[in-house]
């Protein structure tokens, strides 16, 4: 599907945040790790989420779901002898899922997306497995990956954080099953550090203890331990909400988001401070976002490793900042579905926007006259690019088309028809 984003000065009303994505897949990674049965309410559906479903229901959790709730009778410390896992273009569930193959004798990931996550590194988590004698064979770190585990015990493991949080989250996940303790030390900077957090909560929900010290960069994990099963509810979703509160803010707007709790450890909750401080009227109270936009923006400075799923978000509005924005320490974007610097950067420029890379940084030249538009852009695969390039769209003299679009629902499948609920002027062409 493509879509044509048109012209669209006026944005109003409301809607409901979709469920969070990292707590969906969490919240089901520890459910099937249980020995019992587990509740998930309210999990996301999208491709990221379906594939964290199919694949622990291969490893053979039983999953019963209706409309509000998905029921989880998980395997606990033992998954079914499977050969072969399809995660589709998920990288976090791939990362996870390739710490807890640990325990299966021989697991292949297949590489369906060769141009997205096929072209994603694993390095630094192939090589902590191997410090616990998991065997991995790999295409230079990449997919297709076969995992030959069978009895890893713990013990020290050595992980960098440099390029992505998911490799310490994936250890955090295998390791408390272990029969040994194990010691956990971050080498190099730990990127999307608050992420952590959300797998330290989840962890902690199911009942698992982990000795973290304050900067995240030495964990020790008790072994022997058993995830308990129980009951979860996942809450709104930061990250796909922040190209809805951009879209407003680049446009004369009355919309209001609801389900986003003000106390959340998703660092995307930025997306509020960074408008906020864009001077976007806003309101955020009991859960709800509340954006009275004029269109006015000012230009902003952000570490964006703080809130790395909403950046392109922001990115979008600074397009129109009346000034230069900065969003620094952004560099682990060069490995997401795309490399989301320079091939980012490119459409933004085709569509007239005024942009520079850094090797880590975006920087942006507002330009609070609009864009010309009128150009074809490449998703690259990638969710957060399309949506963002949406909210530029909006406020484009000429229509945007942007092809591929339907891979938006890797995260965010209702993302069109929520914006086009709120009056976007969007068009879908099958
Ligand atoms: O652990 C997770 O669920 C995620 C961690 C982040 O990745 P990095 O740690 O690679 O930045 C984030 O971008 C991704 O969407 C989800
Ligand atoms: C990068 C993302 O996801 P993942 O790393 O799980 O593929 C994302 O959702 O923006």
């Amino acid at each position: 599907m493509d879509v044509i984003v048109k012209p669209t000065p006026e944005l109003k009303g409301e809607i409901g945040a979709l469920s969070s994505k990292n707590y969906t897949t969490r919240y089901l990674l520890v459910a099937a790790l249980a020995e019992g049965t587990s509740t998930v309410y309210y999990p996301a559906h999208s491709e990221d989420s379906d594939a964290m479903r199919r694949c622990i229901a291969d490893l053979g959790a039983v999953l019963e779901e209706d409309e509000e709730k998905i029921v989880i009778t998980g395997f606990g410390r033992r998954p079914k002898d499977v050969k072969e896992l399809n995660v589709g273009n998920a990288g976090a569930v791939l990362r996870f899922l390739m710490a807890i193959a640990a325990l299966c004798p021989e697991v292949t990931f297949v590489n369906t997306y060769p141009d997205s996550l096929g072209k994603r590194p694993h390095d630094d988590l192939i090589d902590a497995l191997g410090q616990l004698g998991v065997e991995v064979s790999h295409n230079e770190g990449r997919l297709p990956i076969t995992i030959s585990g069978g009895t890893p015990k713990g013990g020290k493991i050595r992980v960098s954080g440099s390029v992505s949080s998911q490799y310490l989250s994936a250890l955090l996940f295998l390791t408390p099953l272990l029969a040994e303790d194990s010691e956990i030390e971050v080498l190099n900077d730990l990127k999307s550090k608050v992420v952590i957090g959300q797998t330290l909560e989840v962890l902690e929900q199911a009942g698992i203890v982990i000795h973290a010290s304050d900067d995240y960069m030495h964990f020790r994990v008790p072994g022997g331990q058993s995830y308990q099963a129980k009951t979860y509810t996942v809450q709104g979703d930061y990250p796909g909400s922040a190209a809805i509160l951009a879209a407003a803010a680049v446009t004369k707007s009355d919309v209001k988001v609801h389900r986003l709790a003000e106390r959340s450890k998703q660092g995307e909750r930025a997306i509020v401070d960074v408008l906020q401080m864009m001077d976007v009227p806003l309101t955020h109270q009991d859960g709800t976002v509340h954006i009275q936009g004029n269109g006015r923006l000012r230009s902003v400075e952000f570490d964006g490793d703080a809130a790395t799923d909403a950046v392109l978000a922001m990115v979008a509005a600074a397009v129109f900042a009346d000034g230069t924005s900065r969003f620094y320490n952004v560099e682990n974007l060069r490995y997401k579905e795309c490399d989301r610097i320079t091939d980012f950067l490119t459409e933004l420029k085709k569509a007239g926007a005024n942009v520079e890379e850094r090797q880590a940084e975006i920087i942006v030249h507002g330009r609070p006259s609009g864009l010309e538009g009128g150009v074809t852009i490449n998703a690259h695969y990638d969710h957060r690019v399309i949506m963002a390039l949406t909210v530029v769209g909006l406020r484009c003299r000429q229509p945007l088309v942007i092809k591929d679009a339907h891979h938006v629902a890797k995260s965010y499948p209702q993302f069109f028809d929520h914006i086009v609920s709120l009056g976007a002027s969007v068009e879908r062409v099958e």
